[in-house]
């Protein structure tokens, strides 16, 4: 199942749903019970410390410290006076229980602080209003210089849910339980660094309520495996897709057959470079076309693919060369030179754009930061803008499509390297060769982009290239397949 992603508003939106519903008192019981399971985990031994803020998500930390209890474990709560309902109502129960909040105070945090083997932030959660006021910013300081492990509900105290940006001095935890869905701050850096291994506690909520409200969903492996084409044994180059790439240009023209690698090794039957520059014959299966004017040959020509890529390394010429390719409204993906402002407009349905952060900027005439403050954002400004579908690449990637909004999984940091995104784009015009719709070819396309990118880690440890990355596309298709029934996919057979 699809996990959510949740802005604060929408948090709002699904706790009024579940107060009607009746269901709020018992969402906060699940949220605490989920945190005192993993704060008895993360520190088996040792008294436990729960700061407990004046909102519902010190009425978690309440909840937890009742539960913790009943798990035998020693704890002490620091607790600001309680102004939401139901934290009242657990700061009581947990009283009934013997266990009596003291005021959070600088002075009883100090002394709280010495013998702690791990603190429990329930401070503050969506509800913040940045900046952090001074008080909780003194509290905060205080936890973070003190070495005590962090376990954070739901984001670490001081972050804003909504940004990647770190503002002031956030609360540093180890580990985060954040509950109903991710919130777009512990998804992306550095924001998301502060926010150590982060859990999604399964609140019981009626299935569906959580994702009603999502500003967007991360799709599981399971979920994304189906979309994978399926090929049976009768297949030939014919009809396994045609692919043409149109890259290169004189000191670029690398990028181009790193595309066409990324294409032959997402199964396309046919992969054909066209460019106006001597691409180097990486593998010898890769058809190379040179052109003295590729305009004039794309004009004359009555051949078609079964789907394009454009811009890896083009030049100058892309913009003009991706406009004229779109008008043939074929399934075509832009990336790099071809990712340019003045193509806005020029988009169809069967469109993909792959901009990585800077050229998402450029494209929207923004600054970068402004960018990666908010990539959610960012990529569906993009999708309105420019049609189709929008692949905002990054760690992780953000798909924006008509229908919605996926944030990707998975991944390694080696990826960081040239050549990556030639490589997916190739991939991504292999899938839709193969017949996938361009939102589909986008999941599929980044996440076994991504998977490969674990494999590669895994053999090659911490500087990936994009060659390395392109060799395990055969395996990452063979780990998402097995998450689904093979019988239905009667070519692969995998064990
Ligand atoms: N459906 C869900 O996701 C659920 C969420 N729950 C919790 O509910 C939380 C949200 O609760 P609330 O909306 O009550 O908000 P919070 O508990 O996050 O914080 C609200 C309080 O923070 C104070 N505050 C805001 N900005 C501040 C600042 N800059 N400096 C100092 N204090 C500031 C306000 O006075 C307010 O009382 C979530 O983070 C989560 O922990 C759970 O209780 C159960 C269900």
């Amino acid at each position: 199942m699809s996990e959510a992603v949740l802005s604060p508003a929408d948090v709002r939106a699904l706790d009024a749903e579940l107060d009607r519903a009746g269901l709020l008192e018992l969402a906060m019981e699940e949220a605490g019970r989920a945190v005192a399971d993993a704060a008895h985990a993360c520190a088996p031994a040792g008294r436990i410390l729960l700061l407990a803020g004046n909102g519902a998500n010190g009425g978690d930390a309440l909840v937890a410290a009742r539960h913790l209890l009943a798990l035998g474990r020693e704890v002490r709560v620091l607790a600001l006076p309680s102004k939401h309902p139901l934290t009242r109502r657990n700061r009581r129960r947990l009283g009934k229980v013997g266990v009596a909040a003291t005021p959070l105070t600088p002075a009883h945090l100090r002394r709280e602080l010495r013998d702690a083997a791990l603190v429990v932030d329930g401070l503050l959660g969506t509800g913040l209003t940045p900046p952090l006021r001074p008080a909780l910013a003194e509290v905060v300081a205080g936890v973070n210089a003190a070495s005590v492990p962090v376990l954070a509900i739901d984001l670490p105290t001081g972050l804003d849910a909504l940004s990647s940006e770190v503002t002031g001095e956030p609360l540093r935890a180890d580990w985060t339980v954040t509950l109903s869905g991710f919130k777009p701050a512990l998804l992306f850096g550095p924001a998301a660094h502060l926010a150590g291994e982060v859990t999604l506690a399964d609140l019981r909520l009626p299935p569906g309520w959580a994702g009603r409200h999502a500003l967007a969903t991360r799709p599981t492996p399971a979920e994304v495996a189906p979309l994978l084409p399926v090929r049976y044994a009768d297949a030939h180059k014919g009809t396994a897709g045609r692919v043409w790439v149109l890259g290169g240009h004189p000191g670029t023209a690398g990028a181009a057959a790193l595309a066409g690698v990324g294409a032959l090794r997402a199964g396309a039957g046919l992969v054909t470079v066209h460019s106006a520059a001597e691409v180097p014959l990486v593998m010898p299966e890769l058809m190379i076309r040179r052109h003295t004017d590729l305009h004039g040959f794309l004009q004359a020509t009555d051949e078609r693919p079964d789907a394009l890529c454009v811009g890896m390394g083009l030049g100058p010429d892309a913009p003009a060369l991706a406009r004229q390719v779109l008008g043939w409204r074929l399934p075509t993906v832009l990336d790099a030179d071809a990712l340019q402002p003045e193509l806005a407009g020029a988009g169809h349905d069967a469109c993909l754009w792959t901009p990585h952060p800077g050229e998402a900027a450029r494209l929207l005439g923004v600054s970068t930061p402004d960018v990666t403050r908010d990539p959610i954002a960012a990529a569906k400004a993009l999708q309105e803008r420019f049609g189709g579908v929008v692949v905002l690449k990054g760690g992780p990637s953000t798909i924006a499509h008509a229908g919605g909004i996926w944030v990707s999984r998975g991944g390694h940091p080696g990826m960081a390297s040239a050549g990556m995104g030639d490589t997916l784009s190739g991939l991504l015009a292999a899938l839709l060769g193969q017949g996938l719709s361009a939102p589909d070819a986008a999941l599929a396309g980044v996440t076994l982009h991504a998977r490969a990118g674990e494999l590669a880690g895994a053999k090659h440890g911490y500087g990936l290239t994009a060659t390395d990355v392109s060799a395990e596309l055969g395996a990452a298709w063979l780990t998402l397949l097995r998450k689904i029934d093979r019988a239905s996919n009667p070519f692969f057979k995998v064990v």
